[in-house]
């Protein structure tokens, strides 16, 4: 251990010079980011700044590039954040998510923006869409899969009645917590709060730790974790988010039955989002009510060898068509491949409305 306080001198001041390397690097790239921004006005009053699929291309490729010894997804985060400060120099872009503070939502639109972003609860989904189309905000975040859950029907519902798209997808793990305040008696916990969602996702777990508590069902999460801030025997699940929010501990981590346990959210906007080299193309569709139908909207994807990752059906509301379908597929509509098939579908199809093409998921 004698020589540990020169190495540790040496080994700081490297860490010194370094970081002002960084310091410099950082601030020039901003300033580029800056100048990008006077370009994009250039003779256009209503210039868009965030660019979703430049922003993918520019996390994939530091990804590939990434050396070690950080790992490639914490070493994009860091660069998911240079951006958002990049971006927000530009000008911070306003996001509408499905509140309150504290959600998983909260945290996707995070995740997917940064901490630059200005990011506004909304009360519920519907709301997030009239905020964007209202143009109150930029873009809006809502969920629209868990993978044990299922898919949020609310969510597909509101597509149909909205004339928004789809500008981005993000996956977030969700992992759940039971969470006290200091003054809970943690051996004495006899009710615990959460979304019916995160009582279904921790089932398992409750009936083999707590199966004499009572299960609260409560509005979100951050609701569950706000109720226990004022009741010495009660518990929360909730993820951290709502953790660090309200100031509580975790009496016990990841108790979700499902290790792999993930949501899906989506970007929505109006905005034509251009190829970023790995995409996504949403649409909708409504069939005639006929023999065969459904065969007949799929063959095409097939011929074409497209790759569809999601196939939802939901009843139609308008009366006429039985039932909608809500389809989701690799690929962007600009290439000749997707748009051959855009152009079948739209031929056997009662209606097409296509939501969007969009970069898939990096983070
Ligand atoms: C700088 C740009 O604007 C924004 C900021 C980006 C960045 O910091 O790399 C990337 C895309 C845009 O959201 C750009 O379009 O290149």
């Amino acid at each position: 251990m004698s020589d540990a306080p020169i190495n540790l001198d040496s080994l700081r001041q490297r860490i010194d010079e370094l970081d002002t390397d960084i310091l410099r690097l950082i601030s020039e790239r901003a300033e580029c980011a800056r100048r990008v921004a006077e370009v994009k006005t250039q003779g256009d009053p209503k210039a868009v700044f965030y660019r979703p699929e430049r922003e993918a291309q520019v996390l994939r490729r530091i990804m590939e590039l990434n050396p070690g010894p950080l790992d490639g997804e914490e070493m994009a985060r860091l660069f998911r954040e240079i951006m958002s400060a990049c971006l927000a120099l530009e000008q911070p872009v306003k996001v509408a998510y499905l509140g309150p503070e504290g959600t998983f939502t909260q945290q996707a639109a995070l995740k997917h923006f940064g901490e630059s972003a200005v990011s506004l609860p909304m009360a519920a989904i519907d709301e997030v869409f009239r905020e964007v189309e209202a143009g109150a905000v930029n873009y809006g975040v809502v969920p629209v899969e868990n993978s044990t859950e299922g898919v949020i029907n609310h969510t597909l519902d509101s597509f149909m009645d909205s004339g928004m798209g789809i500008c981005g997808e993000v996956v977030l793990r969700i992992h759940h917590h039971l969470l006290v305040a200091d003054t809970t008696r943690r051996d004495k916990v006899s009710r615990i709060y959460s979304h019916p969602q995160s009582f279904a996702q921790c089932r398992k777990w409750l009936d083999a730790h707590y199966p004499h508590a009572e299960r609260i069902p409560v509005s979100s999460n951050a609701e569950a974790a706000r109720l226990v801030k004022t009741e010495w025997h009660s518990a929360a699940i909730a993820g951290d988010m709502a953790a660090k929010l309200y100031g509580l501990t975790r009496l016990a981590e990841k108790i979700e039955d499902r290790p792999d346990n993930s949501t899906r959210f989506l970007i929505i906007g109006n905005q034509p989002v251009p190829m970023s080299g790995e995409d996504k193309t949403s649409i909708v569709v409504a069939m005639r009510n006929q023999p065969g139908a459904l065969h007949d909207l799929l063959e095409p994807f097939h011929r074409h060898q497209i790759d569809m990752t999601r196939l939802e059906t939901r009843p139609s509301r308008s009366g006429v068509w039985n039932y909608v379908f809500f389809i989701d597929f690799k690929g962007h509509r600009d290439e000749p491949r997707v748009a051959a098939v855009l152009e079948e579908v739209r031929l056997r199809a009662a209606e097409l409305k296509i939501l969007g093409s969009y970069p898939q998921g990096v983070l």
